[in-house]
């Protein structure tokens, strides 16, 4: 577990400013969801939270350690799988183990211990083409964790389901997500995913392309106890939390 905090984080390209000034913490455990409209700077935040690019002005603390442009302390998991096709579900898994040194054995080892608490339970041995699209997300997820246990950064990891395998998930990831006591940063663009699943939740504004850089205008915390039961997606309660997202979109 850990907590992130992001610290007056300005980026842009060449001419272009994208982010303004962006400040968040995500608390040790906590599932902290960031919103915002489409090309308002989303992944650009990802790219410096994951260290992968350096800010303009800024920085990134992970429990207190500066990690400013330095990748690999937190996990990525992008919108699209990845699983590598000629690849089995346990050595796609394991594969951040071996990138970090363990061998090939010690890797599918501890692997296979998480199989079943993912819902992967007798696909192990199978290539990632045979799996359905909850499967491959769920593979994709226990990859993220098994690189990194204490932060994981995910980049709208629902998005391409159907309605129903997406709600079926959402339950599946809050379980999981209290069983191992991790923190996640979730990118998305659905309001009721994000309040449905997140602690907090970040509402991210900005155009710019139009001379607007990004930054964060308000942030919702949903006060639901854990484990969030189905009902509450149907409940006043998330409504409301619903109804002070929109206007944070649109104020
Ligand atoms: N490498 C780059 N060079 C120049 N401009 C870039 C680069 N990456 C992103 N941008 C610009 O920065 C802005 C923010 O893009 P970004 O991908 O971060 O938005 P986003 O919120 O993640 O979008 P979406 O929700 O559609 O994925 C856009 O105007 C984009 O064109």
């Amino acid at each position: 577990m850990a907590t992130l905090a992001v610290e007056g984080v300005s980026q842009g390209f060449d001419g272009l400013s994208v982010l303004d000034d962006v400040s968040l913490t995500v608390e040790s455990g906590q599932v902290a969801c960031l919103l915002g409209p489409s090309g308002c700077g989303k992944t650009t935040l990802f790219h410096v939270v994951a260290g992968l690019a350096r800010p303009r002005s800024g920085r990134v603390l992970l429990d207190g350690h500066d990690i400013t442009g330095r990748p690999g302390s937190l996990s990525y998991m992008l919108q699209k799988d990845l699983l590598l096709p000629h690849k089995t579900v346990i050595d796609n898994v394991a594969l951040p183990l071996v990138l970090k040194g363990a061998s090939r054995s010690e890797a599918r080892e501890r692997a296979e211990g998480l199989f079943e608490l993912f819902g992967l339970s007798g696909v192990e041995g199978r290539w990632p083409a045979e799996l359905s699209g909850g499967q491959r997300q769920r593979a994709a997820l226990m990859r993220s964790y098994l690189f990194s246990h204490e932060f994981m950064l995910l980049d709208e990891p629902f998005s391409a389901l159907d309605a129903f395998t997406k709600a079926e998930l959402h339950t599946w990831f809050l379980s999981v997500m209290d069983a191992c006591g991790a923190s996640a940063l979730v990118v998305t663009h659905d309001i009721d995913e994000a309040v449905k699943i997140g602690d907090v939740i970040f509402v991210m504004r900005g155009a710019p392309q139009k001379g607007d850089p990004a930054r964060i205008v308000g942030c919702e915390r949903v006060s639901c106890p854990h484990p969030k039961r189905a009902e509450f997606a149907v409940s006043p309660e998330f409504l409301e939390h619903k109804r002070h997202v929109l206007e944070l979109l649109r104020s």
